[in-house]
């Protein structure tokens, strides 16, 4: 077992190789514990929280910090800087970690990696906070941006956009949302097995299941160790999905027999699921851009026993001329900002910019065009992303209407009457995080006139 000093040691290099090397905090976890394996249970799971958490709060710790030190953060040493970020952390978050101990540990760290002399400046500002940890000043709430922003953590330019879109308390309901936590959602696969027996399988392992809203196959899996262990995961008997995905194969509702083309498909779990309701009947084509994406889709799709699917490599920005006309139903589940999956993925929020979604709209406006060319005349184009964007959602498909032969159709005849209203009725649901129970998501459907 490696002592408590190595386990932070591992912590500041994770957190080194995302703040300052942009990697991908769950590859840089991932990595760091894969080369770890002897580590125990409790070392990996404290790892994941500190990682996690240090970077979900990252805005609100450096407003606290800066509070305390006279060198700001963004001008100190990035190895100091780390350290006294997930010190912060586990001050605030974590109440089993006594002060002490935080404190002691970050000045063990800082004298390791060779800043003997910093060691009574992390001290400092460390006990510092931790004393006047229940007097710490924020901006107040009449300002809006810079109160969302510290609070919960979020980069001004997204705050002042969904002020601007969605208005204080909505924004202020999605952005605590980010912040909590939620179970895993599953969806069981219908056909050829019974969503009982499949229950009864994951409670057999010790698995404490609910239901999911929404839809009549989704629950939520908890106090599980290791989903690859469980049978009905490997026997592809559930499909990890939230709800909101969920409701882009509902709103689908394909009919058996039909012809389905999923040009973004990977990792192949609406693809799947259209597959399922189409009771091995029909044939669903699920592309994606990559041979390592059509591969990732193969195994789960071998997984799922699916004998009405395939999947292929190929580019939805590319126009195919033998596709044309051919499928009564495609799903485009574009590349998008992901802002409304924050919650889960944490590096969206510091990564994402105004320059970089331009070139996703883009992306998917081509996208959507050979998308309408695909649908044969009658037929139905389902568009989804599990973003919060209007630029990307309402904006696009506003586009799309205008430029191409498809009328938006009412969504609420495959929906439960929760989910029913004004917009659903005129054909695309925007769900909220905190407003419904689920990620941010966008889905439109819209039949080719
Ligand atoms: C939102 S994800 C799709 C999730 C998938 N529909 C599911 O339910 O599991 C978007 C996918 O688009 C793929 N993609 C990105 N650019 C693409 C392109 N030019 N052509 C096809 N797929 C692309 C990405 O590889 C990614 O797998």
């Amino acid at each position: 077992m490696i002592n408590s000093i190595n386990t932070r040691e591992l912590i500041l290099g994770i957190l080194l190789q995302v703040n300052k090397e942009g990697e991908y905090s769950h590859i840089a976890i991932r990595n760091t514990l894969g080369k770890y394996q002897y580590l125990s249970k409790q070392d990996r799971s404290f790892i994941t929280r500190v990682c996690e958490g240090t970077l979900e709060y990252r805005l609100k710790i450096d407003y606290i910090i800066n509070q305390f030190s006279n060198v700001k953060v963004n001008k100190m040493k990035p190895v100091i800087r780390e350290i006294l970020r997930s010190g912060v952390y586990q001050l605030l978050y974590m109440d089993s970690i006594p002060d002490s101990a935080v404190c002691n540990e970050a000045v063990k760290l800082a004298q390791k990696k060779g800043f003997y002399s910093l060691k009574g400046f992390v001290n400092g500002v460390l006990r510092t906070i931790a004393r006047e940890r229940g007097k710490l000043a924020f901006p107040p709430k009449e300002h809006h941006v810079e109160y969302l922003s510290v609070t919960y953590s979020m980069p001004v330019w997204l705050v002042v956009r969904w002020l601007d879109q969605l208005g204080f308390e909505t924004t202020e309901t999605i952005l605590k949302a980010f912040l909590q936590e939620r179970p895993t959602a599953v969806r069981c696969q219908e056909y050829l097995n019974s969503t009982e027996d499949t229950i009864a399988s994951l409670r057999s392992q010790g698995v404490k299941v609910e239901k999911a809203p929404y839809i009549k196959t989704a629950y939520y899996i908890s106090e599980y160790d290791y989903l690859p262990a469980l049978h009905a995961f490997t026997m592809g008997r559930i499909q990890v999905q939230d709800v909101s995905s969920m409701l882009v194969g509902e709103i689908a509702a394909p009919s058996p027999g039909d012809r389905i083309l999923d040009l973004c498909a990977a990792p192949g779990g609406k693809s799947l699921h259209v597959a399922d309701k189409m009771k091995g009947q029909g044939h669903v084509e699920a592309r994606d851009v990559s041979e390592y994406k059509v591969q990732l889709m193969e195994e789960n799709f071998r997984r799922a026993d699916a004998v009405n699917i395939e999947a292929v490599c190929r580019d939805a920005c590319v126009y195919e001329e033998e596709t044309a006309g051919s499928a009564d139903i495609v799903l485009a589940d574009v590349p998008c900002s992901g802002l409304g999956v924050i919650g889960r993925k944490t590096d969206i929020k510091y990564k994402m910019t105004p320059e970089k979604q331009e070139q996703i709209i883009k992306l998917q406006r081509k996208i959507l065009e050979n998308a309408a060319a695909y649908v044969r005349p009658g037929g139905i184009l389902i568009y989804s992303t599990c973003t919060i964007a209007r630029e990307e959602n309402q904006d696009n498909i506003h586009w799309f209407v205008n430029h191409y032969p498809f009328q938006p159709e009412s969504l609420d005849p495959y929906l439960c009457e929760e989910l029913h209203s004004e917009t659903t009725g005129q054909g695309y649901l925007q769900l909220l995080p905190g407003v419904h129970e689920s990620d941010g998501f966008f889905i439109a459907r819209l039949r080719r006139v």
